[in-house]
C-alpha cells in the first residue's frame, strides 16, 4: 500500500506501487464510441493515469489509419532523399522566431536546452555532433510562423499531403486531449481544446542518418539529447528502429525505451499540460540514443541504422494563458507556477535552440 497523490493534491491510499518499468498502452477504440460512457470513462482515466505515472503512453486503435501512416513515412523519406540543393529551397530561417522548414545536421541545438543534469554528461552532449535533419511544418494561417514549402515541382504533391496529415494528426489529438481533460475531472471534455485552434502546431518530419556505433557509444555524435516538449501534448510516429526512451519519473537517471509498436501513436505530456495541471500530469524528458539492433558489422565499421520519425506538437494559441487548473489545485497544494502565455513561454524555449 502506498500513498498517491490525487489530482487536487490531496493523498489517497493505493496499491500499486511498483517502480514504473514501461510505457503504458490504451487501446483507445473505447472513446470513439460516444453512447458508451463507462468505457470512455475508462479510456480516459487509463490515459491519464499514464500520463501522471510515466507522462508517455502508446495509443493503439486511434483513428488514423495505417496507410496514412505508410504514407507519411514515404513522403519523409522522399523529402529527405532529395538533394542538399533541393532541400535548401525550404531552409529554415535564421534564428529562433520561425521554427519552419528544412534544418540540416547540427543545425538545431537540442543540446542547448537538454534537461541532462550530470554536469559531465552535459559538457559531452554540448561538443556532440546533433546528427538528425529536420522538416518543420505548420498551418497556412499562421503568420507568425510562415511555412517555408519546397518549390511544389521540386516533390509534387508533398505539400498537399502534409496539409493534410496535419489536420489529421489534430483530429485525433483533439480527441486525445478530450479523453486527458475527463480523466483528471474537468466537467468540460472541451476545457483545454477550447485554448487550441489548432493554428499553432507543429508536424515535423525527422530523419537520423545512419552513423558509425562508435561515434554514438563515445558520445561525438548525438542523435537528440534529453529533454521535454514544451507543448501541451506531442504525439509521435516512429520506424521500427528503435533508440526513443523516456526517463522514469519515479527514478531520474533511469531512462524506459519506447520500443517501435507498429503504428502506435507515442503519446507524451509538454511543459504546458504539465503546467495547467500543476505538474499532477508530467512533461517526461526524453531522448533519442543508440537503437537496439544497431549493427551486423564489427569494430569501427559498426554502424547503426537509419531511424526516422514524425512528431506533432499541440500548442494553445499565443495569447492563451497557461494558468493552474481550479480542479488541479487546493489549499494543500497551491499553484506550483506563475500564469504565463504560450507566446511567453514559447520565446523562451525556442530561443535557446538556434
Ligand atoms: O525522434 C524522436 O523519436 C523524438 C523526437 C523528439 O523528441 C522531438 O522532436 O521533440
Ligand atoms: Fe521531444
Amino acid at each position: 500500500m502506498s500513498e498517491e497523490i490525487t489530482v487536487d493534491g490531496s493523498a489517497e491510499i493505493a496499491n500499486d506501487n511498483a517502480p514504473v518499468q514501461q510505457i503504458p498502452i490504451v487501446d483507445f477504440s473505447a472513446w470513439k464510441i460516444k453512447g458508451d460512457l463507462s468505457s470512455r470513462m475508462q479510456v480516459a482515466r487509463e490515459i491519464a493515469d499514464a500520463c501522471r505515472k510515466v507522462g508517455f503512453v502508446y495509443i493503439v486503435n486511434h483513428t488514423i489509419p495505417d496507410s496514412l501512416i505508410d504514407e507519411a513515412f514515404q513522403w519523409s523519406k522522399q523529402f529527405f532523399a532529395l538533394s542538399d540543393e533541393d532541400k535548401m529551397t525550404a531552409p529554415h530561417p535564421d534564428g529562433w522566431a520561425v521554427h519552419r522548414g528544412y534544418s540540416w545536421p547540427d543545425r538545431e541545438k537540442v543540446s542547448h536546452i537538454t534537461t541532462e543534469k550530470d554536469e559531465d554528461q552535459r559538457a559531452k552532449i554540448m561538443e556532440a555532433l546533433e546528427y538528425k535533419e529536420s522538416y518543420d511544418m505548420g498551418s497556412d494561417k499562421n503568420s507568425d510562423q510562415p511555412n517555408q514549402w519546397l518549390p511544389d515541382e521540386v516533390l509534387p504533391g508533398f505539400r498537399a499531403f502534409m496539409t493534410r496529415f496535419y489536420w489529421d494528426c489534430f483530429s485525433v489529438t483533439s480527441d486525445i486531449m478530450r479523453a486527458i481533460a475527463v480523466g483528471i475531472g474537468l466537467e468540460d471534455e472541451d476545457h483545454l481544446l477550447k485554448k487550441h485552434s489548432g493554428h499553432n502546431n507543429q508536424l515535423r518530419l525527422l530523419h537520423y542518418p545512419k552513423v558509425p556505433l562508435e561515434a554514438l557509444e563515445r558520445q561525438t555524435v548525438s542523435r537528440m539529447p534529453a529533454h521535454s516538449d514544451w507543448s501541451s501534448i506531442t504525439i509521435l510516429f516512429q520506424d521500427d528502429c528503435g533508440g526513443l526512451e523516456a526517463e522514469d519519473p519515479s527514478q531520474p537517471g533511469r531512462y524506459i525505451p519506447a520500443t517501435p509498436l507498429k503504428n502506435a501513436i507515442v503519446m507524451n505530456v509538454g511543459d504546458l499540460l504539465q503546467m495547467w495541471s500543476n505538474d499532477y500530469l508530467r512533461s517526461t524528458n526524453h531522448r533519442v540514443t543508440i537503437p537496439p539492433l544497431s549493427t551486423s558489422l564489427k569494430g569501427s565499421d559498426r554502424m547503426t541504422r537509419e531511424r526516422y520519425s514524425i512528431p506533432y506538437f499541440i500548442a494553445p494559441d499565443p495569447t492563451a494563458l497557461i494558468e493552474c487548473l481550479p480542479a488541479c489545485m487546493s489549499e494543500e497544494n497551491p499553484p506550483k507556477h506563475a500564469p504565463i502565455t504560450q507566446v511567453d513561454y514559447n520565446r523562451m524555449r525556442a530561443s535557446m535552440l538556434y
